[in-house]
């Protein structure tokens, strides 16, 4: 291997930039691979070094034996990610930020209560969301039932298409979605089957692109190809049908009065349009927001917080005109550069890559400047909560993933232990849902935009032909003309040419996943020339939309260290949460029990209050080192201890160093360091360190 180094040197660098794309490393050498993150290796990963070092005339046995060592290491790196989250796990239930409710009934998969520190987080997350984003964009905020009636849901196409395919243990009755069998089966064996060939491995990367696509048909048959069982028992099982995720409930005792526990805020918005833009002067662009609480009965609800059956969701629906997409603050987000996975890089097996910001809106890769500005908002917001910059990318969904109407979406993933997790979803969903509404209610949810002198205007006009529409696609006739009417000026006159020379055209119906063939005498394009006063039009939408539950999940993964005790006897549990986040802002400890010190306290804890700080007094005879522990596993950022009746210290959480400052100070210390006037570089700089006589730390 030695003699590689000389060769290596020519093609190390390019080397080097294949083999960290797919993460891996070379060392100086070029001889020695190893795993960059601890992502699990994959066959795929494993031909391509092999290919890459090969091309460096190293030597295929060794490097097939260090890639080996590399696939064991990685699994050991599952088990430490499933020993790393039973760790936090067990912190969060035992220190109640979060519990599974009704616990003394054996709990209700799917349904979690949030303890005292959860609920301060949560809180404490909810408004920063309203100050970043409410705040600073004037947003109007509006709070609507969670109980909709059946006719809203049937409107925006919830109550027949808001399924996921099901299937059932044939012996026990246990329900399974069945994409995530599927999925699961797929992934394991990408990952861990070193045996498999290409070709295999081929087919199974096509069945995890095209799940999302899949009918229960050829769901059904995949899960029978592969022979996937029931993972719990190895049963048989069904075949999948399609399960409505919305909780059905009834209005008034009636019975008559159908209803559902809403899936998501964003209704609430869109029916209320007409008013929340007359509200706002009959201007656009606005954006309306809602923070509540969703319901979905997942089929089985695992991992945790991450996919509950009800939870608390943050959502904006930003009304644009669609022809005018810029955005005027897009400029003091252009410049941020982070981890982005364009549908491109997706495809071709690439991974995410750093990007600017401002470069993938202009070079069309994100669709434009008002989505762009929000993916830019969204990453500020989750890295200002703690989210690790790294473990968090900006996915665009792929062609088939994506509704019909939909211009473009990216989800904001964070990697946990689970693997990249959506938290928001940011999308721009056009003008499906007000056409939806204006359709069903009769009621136009429309925008005007008024000329200063009349304007002879080209329309365009499409006209399905429904009867020979219907003839030809029986069933999906529906499907076929509302992707027709959906067409954009470009693909309606691309159309019309074709049609009038060819007769008729190929033509992508995204809802039914393949092409049709549409001929001339089943849709009229025309353009019409009218003079009109103004412009009428149904405003396009951008809809950022958050799972808080998600996003404090991966917050606590991310904030999550241990470090050992001053004995060394024993691992302790920290939260590194930021002043923020942190549930309670400070601690006061009383040095020793007595009764000057616990006045002093006392004190204190009355001038927090004053300045609105969420604190935690303890005067219990514990010793010092074990009450900082206790407050470290809860991610309190500074501790109060009083040990003098003039000054006290003030020690921080994760670098453990102390300052002495009088009594009188303290409140306005801590105020300035939690509402980030000051770091606490600034209050060391500024105040007298103080060295522990303490043995306890
Ligand atoms: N069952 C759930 N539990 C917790 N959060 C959820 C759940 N379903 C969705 N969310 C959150 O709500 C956000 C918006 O919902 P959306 O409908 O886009 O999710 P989704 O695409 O259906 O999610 P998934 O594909 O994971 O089921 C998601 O980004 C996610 O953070």
């Amino acid at each position: 291997m030695a003699s590689a180094a000389a060769d290596a040197s020519a093609g190390e660098e390019s080397l080097r930039r294949a083999l960290s794309e797919k993460q891996v490393e070379v060392d100086a050498q070029g001889s020695v691979v190893r795993e960059l993150k601890a992502s699990i290796a994959s066959k795929d990963l494993i031909s391509a070094a092999v290919e890459a070092l090969s091309a460096l005339k190293l030597e295929k046995a060794s490097i097939e034996k260090r890639l080996q060592e590399i696939v064991s290491a990685s699994n050991g790196g599952h088990q430490n990610k499933e020993a790393f989250r039973q760790a936090v796990v067990n912190t969060l239930e035992r220190r109640l930020f979060y519990i599974p409710s009704f616990k003394i009934y054996r709990g209700v998969a799917g349904l979690y209560d949030y303890g005292p520190p959860g609920c301060a987080v949560k809180s404490n997350v909810l408004a920063f969301w309203r100050q970043h984003f409410v705040l600073e964009e004037n947003m109007l905020e509006v709070d609507c039932p969670c109980v909709t009636p059946e006719v809203v849901l049937k409107a925006s196409g919830h109550v027949d298409k808001f399924t996921d395919l099901m299937v059932k243990d044939e012996k026990t009755g246990t329900c399974y979605r069945a994409d995530h069998l599927l999925k699961d089966f797929c992934k394991e064996k990408l990952e861990k089957d070193l045996t498999i060939s290409t070709e295999k491995a081929a087919e199974l990367k096509h069945v995890l692109a095209m799940l999302d696509d899949f009918s229960a048909e050829e769901l059904g048959e995949k899960i029978k190809l592969y022979g996937i069982t029931a993972p719990d028992t190895k049963n048989p099982l069904s075949d999948p049908y399609p399960f409505n995720l919305m909780f059905q409930t009834s209005i008034g005792p009636s019975g008559l009065s159908p209803g559902y526990m809403r899936p998501e805020t964003a209704q609430g918005i869109f029916v209320n349009f007409k008013d929340l833009y007359y509200y706002n002067g009959n201007k656009l662009p606005f954006a309306a927001a809602q923070i509540g609480q969703a319901f979905r009965n997942e089929i089985s609800p695992r991992q945790g917080l991450l996919r509950v059956r009800e939870f608390t969701l943050a959502e904006i629906e930003h009304f644009v005109d669609p022809e005018e997409k810029s955005h005027p603050k897009f400029g003091e987000v252009a410049k941020l550069e982070f981890l982005m996975f364009p549908r491109e890089l997706q495809v071709s097996g690439e991974s995410a890559k750093r990007m600017v910001l401002g470069e993938a809106v202009s070079k069309g890769i994100v669709n434009n400047e008002t989505l762009g500005y929000f993916i830019g908002r969204v990453y500020l917001f989750l890295t200002s909560l703690g989210i690790d910059k790294e473990r968090l990318r900006f996915r665009q969904h792929l062609a088939n993933e994506m509704a019909h109407y939909a211009a473009d979406c990216w989800d904001a993933e964070i990697e946990c232990s689970y693997g990249w997790i959506e938290c928001v979803g940011i999308a721009d969903r056009s003008a499906y849902d007000l056409r939806a509404h204006t359709e069903k209610s009769g009621v136009a949810l429309v925008a005007h935009e008024k000329f200063a002198e009349p304007k002879e205007v080209e329309k365009l006009v499409i006209a399905p032909v429904k009867k020979e529409l219907g003839l030809a696609f029986k069933g999906n006739q529906k499907m076929v003309v509302e992707a027709l009417e959906a067409m954009d000026e470009k693909a309606a006159m691309e159309m019309k040419a074709e049609l009038e020379t060819k007769g008729e055209v190929e033509f992508q119906v995204c809802t039914l996943g393949k092409n049709v063939t549409i001929k001339k005498n089943m849709v009229a394009i025309s353009k019409e020339k009218k003079k009109e006063h103004q412009r009428v039009f149904t405003p396009s939408v951008i809809e950022p939309s958050f799972g808080i539950g998600r996003i404090i999940y991966c917050l606590f993964e991310h904030s999550f260290y241990t470090r050992p005790s001053k004995a060394g006897d024993e691992q302790l549990n920290v939260f590194r949460f930021p002043p923020l986040v942190a549930p309670i802002k400070c601690t006061v400890f009383p040095l020793v029990q007595n009764e000057k010190y616990e006045e002093v306290a006392k004190r204190i804890a009355k001038s927090l209050t004053a300045a609105g700080i969420s604190y935690k007094i303890d005067i219990t005879g514990t010793s010092i080192g074990k009450r900082y522990a206790r407050t470290d596993e809860l991610g309190v950022p500074l501790a109060i201890t009083v040990d003098e009746t003039d000054s006290i210290t003030i020690r921080e959480r994760d670098s453990k160093k102390q300052v002495r400052v009088n009594v009188d100070e303290v409140a306005s210390v801590v105020k300035k360091v939690m509402d980030g006037q000051s770091t606490w570089a600034d209050v060391l700089w500024e105040y007298p360190s103080h060295h522990s006589a303490s043995a306890d730390e």
